[in-house]
């Protein structure tokens, strides 16, 4: 499920509110506790210390009546019991004490307004009394727990000391604490309704002296941080509801005693649980009015964001839906519907131009593709495996199958193994990023070439790292090609007589040069030179010449077969190849003819102009033959020909050779 923004800052500010509420009350809660329990401890100290003071006096005017009798004596000591009842039952003491008694030097108790008992009592070992032997003061003893009685009692003894200083006795009295003029109202005063008293006796062995349970009185108690038996176990939130009682102690001055005054948690806290109670129903209401106006304030104020989510989310499919929006706000949310609307408004114009760029490049590929399909040409994309990307439709009238069918095609499944290894030297160099042309011809049904020009051009990545595909340009050359042919025929043809010229005799004679050296084909070269041509351009005119060149080349034609080859080198100047020759005589042959051709003379117009022509043969060497070498031969018996009388041939090597 998703929750909104909205919900989710709703809910946390609400959350927030809510906890800030409840730290609130925990912190005011707090500080009432610590208040209150100091204020409480302040009363409870002050209350226990009076009681002390008052415990105090009790024992101070009890030490103080001891130490008067004890003066009125004068030093002496009870001579004898009558003597010792008389003083004991003649003094206030029996108010204040349970009974009494005289205690001679060595520790026995003489006298005392108890009944002694059979066995004499001799208290020399006591604490008290050894105290009392030595502060020569008095003394008040620990407290002695009786069994019987179930009472505790204490013994106060003043030493009675002579003239000469020496203590001759004590006046004791017993003490049960229990009683109503002494501990027993305090042992019942409650503080509070349920908090209590209790007193501990000092030293090592410290007892209840005081105790709300008598059964506790006399047992062993703590010497120090005693709470009357409660069990204190404060908790670490005792601030929210106390659980250690609230315990007061105090030390009295006469005995070393400690009085602990304890008033229960449940008693002392209970004003701070009332308020714990109202605090939390208070701070209920208060975290649940924050919350639900933290939920209601956030959803107000974030209102216009959930517009703008709504605008932006139909900006989607309405490119216009921005325009909807309030922008005058003031803040975040104005701030980010105002950049949104600008950024809509720029993204709008950059789409306008995207699409209408994207419409011209769609035209333009139309066009590319039109073209392309319009071309005789065949134009291809091949992407990295070699697969085709696209074919134009010259693929289609080639290949006879759709384009669409070619396209992811392999160029081996469609070309054929044996094309693919024929082509795929070239297509691993332009795939290394080398653009590549290349011609390539093949044997068409029905005879003749066909030729074709293979264009291969690298596409590289963006960064020019790689090459990423190959576009490919196949165009048929054949037409050209024989063009070219015929052009290069032509520059090899004699304008004059349409015999060849010299680069047609340069061509044919190294191609017979060629045949002579590897296959072993003899040929003749001839060379012909008209006979005082100069006079008949000087007598007749150049046109005369002409013809008469004309007419020779002619009569050359009739001499020989159509496989040997005739060429004008230039002026009266003619060369015959002949190859294929069996033997020479084969060549002298051809001479003489063409001798004999021209023993007739040209007739121009009205004109009879007499020809002749001397003619140098040389015969191809049976083992290496070199086109310069055999130029020179027969050059050189064209020249012994002219020397010899013109109108007659020489043979290259032949020395009596002649026609
Ligand atoms: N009519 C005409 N004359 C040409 C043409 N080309 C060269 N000539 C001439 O041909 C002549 C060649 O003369 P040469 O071969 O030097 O002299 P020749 O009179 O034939 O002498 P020999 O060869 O020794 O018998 C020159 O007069 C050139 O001007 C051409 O195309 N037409």
């Amino acid at each position: 499920m998703q929750i909104s923004l909205k919900t989710r800052l709703a809910l946390f500010s609400s959350l927030i509110a809510i906890a800030l509420t409840i730290l609130a009350s925990l912190g005011s809660q707090f500080l009432a506790f610590r208040d209150l329990q100091a204020l409480l401890e302040q009363q409870q100290s002050s209350q226990v210390k009076l009681v002390a003071e008052q415990l105090d006096t009790k024992f101070e005017d009890r030490s103080e009546m001891l130490r008067r009798v004890v003066a009125e004596l004068q030093g002496k000591f009870p001579s004898s019991p009558s003597h010792a009842n008389a003083i004991l039952h003649s003094l206030p003491l029996p108010l204040a004490f349970d009974n009494l008694f005289f205690i001679d030097p060595k520790g026995n108790v003489d006298y005392s307004t108890a009944p002694l008992g059979a066995q004499r009592l001799n208290v020399s070992d006591r604490a008290y009394f050894q105290e009392a032997l030595r502060t020569r003061d008095v003394v008040i003893s620990d407290p002695v727990y009786s069994r019987s009685s179930h009472t505790p009692m204490v013994y106060m003894v003043a030493p009675v000391i002579a003239a000469d200083g020496r203590v001759v006795g004590m006046l004791g009295g017993a003490l049960n604490l229990l009683k109503p003029n002494f501990l027993g109202r305090i042992a019942h005063h409650r503080i509070g309704v349920t908090g209590y008293y209790c007193l501990v006796s000092s030293g090592p062995r410290a007892l209840y002296v005081m105790h709300r349970d008598t059964a506790q009185l006399g047992k062993a108690a703590h010497l120090t941080g005693e709470n009357c038996g409660e069990q204190m176990q404060p908790s670490r939130y005792e601030f929210l509801a106390p659980n250690a009682a609230l315990v007061s102690r105090y030390i009295l001055q006469s005995t070393g005693w400690e009085l602990v005054a304890v008033v229960p948690a449940n008693e002392a806290y209970a004003p701070l649980r009332a308020m714990h109670t109202r605090m939390k129903t208070i701070a209920i209401v208060v975290a649940a009015i924050a919350g639900v106006a933290a939920w209601l304030a956030t959803w107000y104020l974030l209102a216009p964001l959930s517009r703008l989510r709504d605008v932006v989310q139909r900006s989607h499919e309405d490119d216009a839906a921005y325009e909807s929006l309030v922008l005058q706000r003031n803040d975040e949310i104005g701030e980010v519907g105002r950049e949104f609307a600008s950024l809509m408004s720029q993204l709008n114009l950059q789409n306008d131009a995207l699409r209408r760029s994207e419409a011209e490049l769609r035209a333009g590929e139309l066009r590319m593709r039109n073209i392309a399909d319009h071309l005789p040409s065949l134009v291809a994309y091949l992407d990295r495996n070699e697969r085709y990307v696209f074919n134009n439709h010259a693929y289609e009238r080639e290949f006879g199958r759709p384009a669409a069918e070619l396209r992811g095609m392999h160029i081996r499944d469609l070309l054929g193994e044996e094309a693919y290894q024929r082509l795929q030297p070239y297509l691993r160099r332009a795939f290394a990023g080398e653009e590549i042309s290349f011609e390539t011809s093949e044997l068409v049904q029905g005879g003749g070439m066909l030729w074709t020009e293979a264009l291969y051009q690298p596409e590289w990545n963006a960064d020019h790292t790689e090459v990423v595909g190959i576009h490919i340009l196949v165009r048929d050359i054949t037409a050209e090609k024989a063009e070219v042919e015929r052009l290069d025929a032509l520059t090899q043809l004699d304008h004059l007589t349409g015999i060849a010229n010299r680069k047609g005799f340069d061509r044919r004679l190294a191609v017979a040069v060629d045949d002579a050296n590897l296959a072993r084909i003899p040929f003749a070269l001839l060379y012909l030179d008209l006979d005082h041509f100069k006079t008949v351009n000087d007598t007749y005119g150049h046109a005369c010449g002409d013809a008469l060149l004309q007419t020779f080349s002619m009569q050359i034609l009739g001499c020989i077969r159509k496989t040997d080859t005739v060429a004008r080198l230039g002026g009266d100047e003619f060369a015959i190849v002949i190859d294929g020759i069996n033997h020479p005589e084969q060549v002298t042959r051809v001479a003489r003819d063409i001798l004999e051709a021209t023993r007739m003379p040209f007739v121009f117009g009205t004109q009879i102009i007499p020809m002749g022509v001397s003619i140098g043969i040389a015969l191809s060497q049976p083992e290496h033959n070199t086109v310069d070498d055999i130029k020179a031969r027969a050059d050189a018996a064209l020249y012994r020909a002219k020397q010899n009388g013109r109108h007659q041939f020489a043979v290259d090597g032949d020395a009596s050779t002649a026609a």
